[in-house]
């Protein structure tokens, strides 16, 4: 008697009418077909995955870093600009990587200064209508296309924040980093606010009306120092790394 058509794909066995004309490698090298997948959630979670890949893969060498966020719309003449290339060039000095968003204004300047210096200066990008791309100091970028993909880097390679003066974006990257160590989602870190006439405000809203009206608690407030001076900065952020700073554990206990 004749042996039967058959073909084995791992462990199944698949005779006559089972066997399929076209191979494995021919129906994934075929373009032909709908394409409307590629636009459909579960696709969507491949590409999330892949941004963590990359991510991951990419800065899981870095070392010890700061991330510097700061208002993307600074101009070169602004004393803010002056100040993030500064502090980009400290952090550098004390042994930090710099990263930032990637993006201009002081995101640029705090590259700049890492990149100058002789650094390590990091971007990570994000995928925007009005996007400029990556700035021309960084010298490690990754683009993302998720936002949440991204903010999840700055977390897991920076050991502190440093804020200069910003917008929303800005806001949005402090009050995260906030969130997350209130909440214990992270160990927690320092985080520090350079400018005392931008942030004064904000501090004290704070202190006199969430605090006093029992809308967080003090040691939250603790996390944050606000100051002027980008040598304390650098010195709060090179005491967390020895673990000297109160109320901040070492980030990476491992
Ligand atoms: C607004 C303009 C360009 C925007 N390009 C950005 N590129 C990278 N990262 C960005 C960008 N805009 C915002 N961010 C992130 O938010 C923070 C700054 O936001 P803010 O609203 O300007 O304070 C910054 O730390 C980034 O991570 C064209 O001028």
């Amino acid at each position: 008697m004749k042996e039967p058509r058959n073909r084995r794909r791992g462990p199944v066995l698949m005779r006559r009418n089972q066997v399929q004309d076209s191979t494995t490698d021919q129906r994934l090298l075929d373009s032909r077909g709908p394409t409307d997948w590629v636009h459909t959630d579960p696709w969507r979670v491949m590409r999330i995955q892949s941004e963590f890949i990359e991510g991951f893969g990419a800065l899981a060498e870095l070392g010890p870093a700061i991330a510097v966020f700061g208002s993307a719309r600074t101009p070169l003449d602004n004393p803010s600009y002056a100040d993030a290339e500064a502090l980009g060039a400290k952090l550098s000095a004390a042994g930090f990587a710099v990263i930032t968003g990637g993006g201009p204004g002081a995101m640029e300047a705090a590259n700049k200064g890492a990149s100058e210096s002789g650094g390590v200066s990091v971007g990570l990008g994000i995928e925007l209508p009005f996007e400029a791309g990556l700035n021309q100091w960084v010298d490690m970028g990754i683009n993302f296309r998720y936002f949440f993909a991204r903010k999840t880097m700055f977390v897991k390679y920076s050991q502190g924040f440093v804020v200069l003066p910003g917008g929303l974006g800005t806001l949005d990257e402090l009050f995260e980093a906030l969130t997350l160590v209130q909440t214990r989602k992270v160990t927690s870190f320092p985080v520090v606010l350079i400018g005392t006439a931008y942030w004064g405000g904000l501090v004290q809203w704070l202190r006199d009306t969430v605090l006093a009206e029992g809308k967080m608690s003090p040691e939250d407030l603790d996390l944050i120092t606000v100051t002027d001076d980008l040598d304390h900065a650098v010195d709060i952020m090179v005491a967390a790394r020895e673990g000297r700073a109160p109320g901040v554990t070492p980030h990476r206990p491992e």
